[in-house]
């Protein structure tokens, strides 16, 4: 496990965003148990030792929404310092999966319209934001 600036352990984390057809995106809001209960997300998770970016994605995708994921494309490492972990994002679009996603952990899930000024739904998670901007400047 790498160090982050502040020294703490990096916890490294695959983010997918569901991207259709129709120019929106899929939101995802976290359980009760774990860190910010109730805020909105990518789907993802935890990358596991010797898991990678791609792997992650596909186990997490297939845990949380029940789909099969067929290919991803990257778009960008992003790193937030909460206080209850430091997080490194791989962050990924993808565009074609088989299945229709699904809140299989009793999760509330949304689709959002990638033109449209913010999410309709909150609070997002903070490192949310900077994937959303950095989405929006890969479509321009
Ligand atoms: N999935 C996801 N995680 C995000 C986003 N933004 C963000 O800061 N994170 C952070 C929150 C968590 O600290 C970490 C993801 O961990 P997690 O708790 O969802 O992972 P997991 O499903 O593997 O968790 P676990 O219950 O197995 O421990 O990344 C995002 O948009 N999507």
């Amino acid at each position: 496990m790498t160090a982050s600036p502040s020294n703490r352990p990096v916890t490294e984390v695959a983010a997918g965003i569901l991207l259709d057809s129709e120019g929106r995106y899929l939101l995802g809001q976290r359980p009760e148990g774990k860190p910010y209960a109730g805020y909105w997300e990518v789907p993802g998770g935890k990358i596991e030792k010797g898991e990678t970016v791609f792997e992650a994605l596909k186990r997490e995708l297939k845990e949380e929404l029940g789909i099969e994921i067929l290919d991803s494309q990257e778009l960008t490492v992003l790193e937030h310092d909460y206080p209850h972990a430091y997080v490194r994002l791989h962050v990924s679009v993808i565009r074609n999966w088989c299945g229709t996603p699904a809140g299989c952990e009793g999760q509330q899930l949304s689709w959002q319209l990638l033109s449209q000024d913010r999410p309709s739904v909150e609070p997002m998670l903070p490192a949310a934001w900077p994937m959303l901007e950095r989405l929006k400047l890969l479509l321009v």
